[in-house]
């Protein structure tokens, strides 16, 4: 690798990038960008875990708190092998203005361990997860930082992260972890509103950069819990779904590939690349194969100013965070090829658990109609207030005139508190 190329594959560089783009249309000075950019805590934890053959594994983690101007921390946890703890603080920042976008009362955080979940027992992920939360207890709390799912991490965790909280800290708050089981205080729709709120705003901006989302032709990164429910709500939209890939490899059918074929084989053999029509492709190729719609929904960086020029789709939609570095910000924005943000595409999963914290402070159980209809809404608002945006400034992409709206909230926030 080229300096060049690992610099390109920090993330928080990336955003940092990304923040002083928005910073120079919001005349911001360079202290304000410092001050921004900056987390105002970051906790490093050593973590360990006794395994079968009697030798103790020791991990690293990191809690990064990256603003809380508009109020608790909230954030997904990540269990990763290639985490740091500068992806983590970048996840915190894309996560303050998330959450800022979509008017929630939070502001960003982030969690990683640097682990390969899937070298652990489950006796030894159990211990991983609880012991990662004895260190991490002060700092949690429903009214101070609020974790939630994010890659490979489910409902399991955050029933062992609430369990073991509720022991060291002597709280019964509920309200500390969403993305729980529902026997917990969860919400059904958490575990879908991620896909769900994917498959909605693509819709929207299918309708407004294509000519709708019918028949389009979709490829889609990640076949974990964003990527699966997306395809599966985007299939029911009347999309065609003829990409999708896994850690192992990716499959490509113009025919079209049945979501329950996908999840069925997903299921009984480990990957997607098992479908058994279509063909075999590694992620690389997929992410430069013709489609209509692009959505890169596993991990960050892979679309960057190597591969952007090669990019066949017509609209992508970014499904993870961080898919796209700042130089292929730039190489589409020349292109004419609109790019959807994470901040906006992905914030189905953090209005989800807006909605389960809610419910758990209020004491309060919400139907599921009623939940998808309040997610939905909130998502289509914030499209709404980024697509006005976009015209206004005339010459910006999408992602710029979403971090607009959403830095200058946090900045006006941090102005009012006399922090900046
Ligand atoms: N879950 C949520 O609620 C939210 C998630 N996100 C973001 O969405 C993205 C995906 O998260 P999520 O679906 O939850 O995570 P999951 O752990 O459920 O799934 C991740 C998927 O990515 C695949 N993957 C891992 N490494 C690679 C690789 N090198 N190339 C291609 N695919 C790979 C995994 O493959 P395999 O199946 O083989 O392991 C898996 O299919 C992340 O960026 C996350 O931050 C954003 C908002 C909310
Ligand atoms: O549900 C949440 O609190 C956060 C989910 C998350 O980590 C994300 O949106 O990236």
């Amino acid at each position: 690798m080229t300096v060049e190329e690992v610099l390109s594959s920090n993330l928080y560089t990336q955003q940092i990038k990304k923040l002083y783009r928005v910073g120079e249309i919001l005349g911001l000075q360079d202290d304000q960008l410092e001050a921004l950019a900056t987390p105002e805590r970051v906790i490093q934890v050593k973590i360990q875990v006794p395994s079968s053959n009697g030798k103790i594994k020791t991990f690293t983690g990191w809690r990064s708190q990256h603003n809380s101007a508009l109020g608790p921390y909230k954030g997904g946890v990540r269990y990763h092998p290639n985490v740091t703890q500068d992806e983590v603080i970048a996840l915190s920042m894309i996560m303050t203005w998330k959450n800022s976008l979509l008017q929630l009362p939070y502001g960003g955080g982030k969690a990683g361990i640097r682990v390969d979940p899937k070298s652990l027992s489950r006796t030894e992920l159990e211990i991983l997860s609880r012991n990662f939360i004895d260190a991490l207890h002060k700092y949690i709390g429903s009214d101070l930082d609020i974790p939630a799912p994010d890659v490979n991490t489910d409902s399991q965790i955050m029933a062992w992260f609430l369990d073991e909280y509720i022991k060291v800290s002597g709280k019964v708050d509920l309200g500390a972890f969403t993305g729980k089981p529902v026997e917990l205080g969860g919400i059904s729709v958490r575990e879908y509103s991620t896909g769900l709120g994917v498959a909605h705003i693509t819709k929207l901006a299918a309708e407004k950069f294509l000519d709708g989302i019918e028949g389009k032709r979709v490829i889609i990164q990640g076949f974990g819990n964003l990527g699966s429910f997306t395809a599966k709500f985007l299939s029911e939209m009347g999309a065609k779904i003829v990409g999708v890939s896994d850690s192992k490899g990716g499959v490509i059918d113009y025919n079209g590939l049945d979501f329950n074929k996908l999840m069925e084989v997903k299921k009984t053999t480990g990957s997607v690349i098992n479908y058994p029509e279509g063909k075999k492709v590694t992620n690389d190729e997929l992410l430069i194969s013709e489609c209509d719609i692009l959505i890169p929904g596993a991990l960050e960086n892979v679309i960057n100013k190597f591969n952007a020029p090669k990019v066949k789709a017509k609209l992508i939609v970014e499904g993870a965070n961080g898919p796209l570095t700042a130089d292929a910000d730039e190489i589409m924005k020349q292109r004419g090829i609109p790019v959807v943000p994470d901040i906006l595409a992905n914030s189905g999963g953090v209005v989800g658990s807006y909605v389960e914290w809610a419910n758990n402070k209020m004491g309060e159980i919400i139907e599921e109609e009623e939940a998808k209809k309040l997610i939905l809404n909130r998502m289509e608002k914030a499209f709404s207030e980024m697509y006005s945006k976009y015209n206004k400034l005339g010459d910006q992409d999408l992602r710029t005139s979403a971090m607009v709206v959403a830095v200058e909230r946090v900045v006006n926030a941090m102005k009012a508190r006399g922090l900046i």
